[in-house]
């Protein structure tokens, strides 16, 4: 039997993830112990789970590093890695959204300046529009940039709207709805595809099991 190497986001999701392995029966020894462990196995040592930062779980897996990672769909998108997307989880839901003062008009006849934390969803989102932007790259807090006229608008997740809000920015337009994904490197689901298949029917049977 082959063995499997699981790449799980650390941060935001992590806590939801791993009870779904559990409601799965998937138990990981010393899982609950406060460590700074990154690397734990299951009972017979068959799964392999490593906790990495949620941008790099597409790297991982596209690389062959892991055999499957469990990340946000925000993240898959912006790595534009070449993997295979085989399960939503339905949890982290949130969605990307360009955002910015209310009735904020786009000018198409200039660049539009972007603040984000993903350049490459904003770029795919307005090409596809034939809109010319220029992206300024940032790691957090994008809301601001807006406010103290570093952008025109941002590109960004939007889960319950209050963080706009309290910034005094809105939704001018949605892009896509985002929820954890399961991913698969592409070797992995040829070479292991007994171990890949049953990792996720047992998943899916615990989802669909969860109310
Ligand atoms: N309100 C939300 N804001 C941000 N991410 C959310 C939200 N709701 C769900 N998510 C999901 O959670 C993930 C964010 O998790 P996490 O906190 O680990 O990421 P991060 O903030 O990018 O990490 P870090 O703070 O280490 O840079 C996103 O990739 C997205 O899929
Ligand atoms: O719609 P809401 O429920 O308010 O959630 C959305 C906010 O949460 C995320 O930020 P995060 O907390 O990850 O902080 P950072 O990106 O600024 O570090 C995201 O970048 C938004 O700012």
């Amino acid at each position: 039997m082959e063995k499997l190497t699981i790449a799980l986001s650390k941060g935001r999701p992590a806590k939801h993830t791993i009870e779904t392995l559990e409601a799965a029966d998937m138990q990981f020894i010393d899982f609950h112990e406060k460590s700074r462990k990154l690397v734990f196995y299951n009972v017979d040592e068959s799964i392999k789970l490593i906790f990495v930062k949620a941008v790099d779980v597409p790297t991982y897996v596209e690389r062959g590093a892991a055999d499957i990672g469990i990340v946000g769909k925000d993240n898959i998108l912006e790595s534009r890695a070449e993997v295979y997307e085989l399960l939503d989880l339905g949890i982290g839901k949130c969605k990307f959204s360009v955002a910015g003062f209310p009735n904020y008009s786009i000018d198409a006849n200039r660049p539009l300046t972007v603040a984000t934390k993903y350049p490459n969803v904003a770029e795919k989102h307005f090409s596809r529009k034939g809109q010319e932007i220029e992206t300024v790259k940032l790691n957090g807090s994008v809301e601001l940039a807006p406010l103290i006229g570093l952008a025109d608008v941002i590109v960004d997740i939007v889960e319950t709207g209050n963080t706009l809000k309290e910034n005094g920015l809105t939704v001018l337009e949605d892009i896509d709805d985002i929820s954890t994904r399961l991913i698969v490197n592409k070797a992995s689901f040829a070479t292991k595809a007994t171990e890949v298949r049953s990792f996720i029917d047992q998943l899916n049977n615990a989802l669909e099991r969860t109310p």
